[in-house]
């Protein structure tokens, strides 16, 4: 049973013709936009906006319309994974790097709709590490900064060099205390000069497609 695929595929069901649509980024939501991409082929009219320059490219490949965020009225519908999501569906994203994009789609659309298999649920946010976006400039100055919370930030690297995102910026992965608070953690990380967003997602989430415990598919609406 391939979890991922039937909860991806489950999220497309709200997607309707004429809709813009938020495409965010992992191997959850692939399987999402591999559906959609189906559905285009098949007639659906829609445009979809990536979240990031990997699922672009696989938008493209599947024949997906795409259009730039600053080219529409409104973002109907946006759907996307996440790394560990609460019972308030308040997530921890950025697993993949692309959190800034996420973040910014997910924040313009009118439904959030979040793809997570049962190994995504929590009882609290912080065993994933947060993922915290920063300008490469001055970094050794925003870690000192973020360290003043409690908070353990670690260089996301690859291949011996700092992982760069999408908008040319690094990424601190970040351990925190349970005694901090995430509501108030996502404001203040964002209060840092160099954070330029961090994988908190508070209040954002309209819908979480996920399973039971049988296996059944479930929807948690907020
Ligand atoms: O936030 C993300 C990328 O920045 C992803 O949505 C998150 O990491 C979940 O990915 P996956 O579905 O592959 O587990």
């Amino acid at each position: 049973m391939n979890e991922k695929k039937i909860v991806g595929e489950k999220a497309v069901e709200f997607i309707k013709d004429g809709m813009v649509v938020g495409l965010g980024t992992g191997t959850t939501v692939y399987y999402s936009i591999i559906k959609l991409g189906k559905l285009v082929k098949e007639g659906l009219n829609i445009q979809g906006i990536p979240t990031s320059v990997q699922t672009e490219e696989l938008a493209k490949q599947l024949g997906i319309p795409l259009v730039s965020c600053n080219e529409v009225e409104q973002i109907d519908v946006a759907i996307d994974g996440a790394d560990e999501v609460n019972s308030d569906l308040d997530l921890i994203k950025g697993g993949g790097g692309a959190l800034l994009r996420e973040k910014i789609i997910a924040k313009a659309a009118n439904k959030f709709i979040v793809v997570a298999t049962p190994s995504k649920m929590v009882g609290n946010l912080g065993s994933f590490q947060l993922p915290v976006e920063v300008a490469p400039f001055g970094v050794e100055l925003t870690e000192k900064h973020i360290r003043k919370y409690g908070i353990n930030p670690i260089l996301r690297q690859i291949e011996g060099n700092p992982y760069k995102t999408d908008n040319g910026n690094y990424i601190f992965d970040c351990s925190f205390p349970d005694s901090l608070n995430v509501k108030e953690l996502e404001e203040k990380l964002n209060l840092i000069p160099g954070v330029v967003e961090n994988g908190l997602f508070i209040n954002m989430t309209d819908i979480v497609v996920s399973l039971d415990d049988e296996k059944n598919i479930v929807l948690i609406e907020r």
